[in-house]
């Protein structure tokens, strides 16, 4: 059961609920007077996306649904990273139940933070390359702080970007830009980022950051919901129907490349490179 411990209310003039997750991996602040939530991946020190964190997300998701959350901000309490994408750690020589539970709970996560009706912005205060792409990606605005890197960047590292995440690309920033960009596997400054539309504006620091996210929400909020999450669930709707209706074939996907050997290999390779860092 997904158990909140309420820590500290704040009777200022917006009123601010702060609340933890038991595991402490998400913060979600939640404001009295407009209902906004503020989901802040607390993993560090780079927020890279292991079973544990994405239950939390998943958790989190499910409660701002079912409490009928008007607006959420996603974020990071890291300074340099949004999120370091998938835990390298969680796809280097697993089990094959602990593999297929952990992919089963990326999946879960996605669909929910895809498909939420409510609008979503990313306030990318960091570096977000692969799955933290994704994740920025999957909120329907982006806000960057400059001098950060954001990408797919699969490819360098001699995996694949599942199609799912190919298609979250494609959806932003079209055809021929994510063709290249998945191939190289590239990552992108912020500020091409924001040149290709992969992100949406740009925030000198943290505060202006917050301030342009709660502008965007401010303006979504302002929208008749319905029609705001009829117009975006059937946009995506397409993207989502392939994963839901292929989640056991995605799955199969996974477990049939993670344990090639060629795929561990790259992996140890690079987590070595990242330790020696
Ligand atoms: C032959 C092919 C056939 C087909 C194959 C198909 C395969 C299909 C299956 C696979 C599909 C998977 C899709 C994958 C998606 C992903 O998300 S993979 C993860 C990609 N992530 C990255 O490349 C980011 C790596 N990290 C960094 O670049 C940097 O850490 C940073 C984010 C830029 C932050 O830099 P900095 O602040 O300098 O921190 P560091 O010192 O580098 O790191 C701190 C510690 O954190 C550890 N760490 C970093 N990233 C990860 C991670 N993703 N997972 C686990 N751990 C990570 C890092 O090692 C440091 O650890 P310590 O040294 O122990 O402190």
């Amino acid at each position: 059961m997904f158990v909140l411990r309420q820590c500290l209310t704040l009777g200022t003039k917006s009123s601010i609920r702060n609340f933890s997750a038991t595991t402490n991996l998400v913060n979600l602040t939640i404001n009295e007077d407009t209902g906004v939530a503020i989901m802040e991946l607390n993993k560090p020190p780079v927020n890279s996306l292991n079973y544990e964190l994405l239950e939390a997300m998943h958790r989190t998701l499910v409660k701002l649904e079912n409490e009928k959350c008007p607006g959420m901000i996603l974020t990071s309490s890291s300074r340099s990273t949004f999120s370091a994408g998938l835990d390298l750690l969680e796809m280097y020589k697993p089990t094959v139940d602990k593999a297929r539970r952990f992919w089963s709970m990326l999946q879960n996560t996605w669909i929910k933070l895809y498909s939420t009706p409510y609008p979503t912005v990313a306030a990318i205060n960091g570096h977000s390359p692969a799955g933290g792409c994704l994740l920025a990606m999957s909120c329907e605005h982006r806000i960057m702080v400059p001098d950060k890197m954001i990408g797919l960047n699969e490819t360098q590292l001699g995996i694949v970007a599942p199609q799912w995440f190919q298609d979250c690309m494609r959806n932003i920033i079209g055809e021929r830009q994510a063709e290249k960009a998945l191939i190289a596997g590239r990552m992108f400054t912020s500020e091409e980022a924001l040149k290709i539309g992969l992100v949406d504006e740009l925030a000198t620091d943290k505060e202006d950051l917050m301030q342009k996210a709660h502008d965007f929400l401010d303006e979504q909020m302002g929208l008749p919901p319905l029609a705001r999450s009829v117009v975006k669930v059937g946009f995506r709707k397409d993207t989502l129907s392939k994963l839901i209706n292929g989640r056991e074939a995605d799955i199969k996907m996974f477990l049939d490349n993670v344990f090639q050997p060629k795929v561990q290999e790259s992996l140890e390779n690079y987590i070595q490179m990242l330790k020696k860092k």
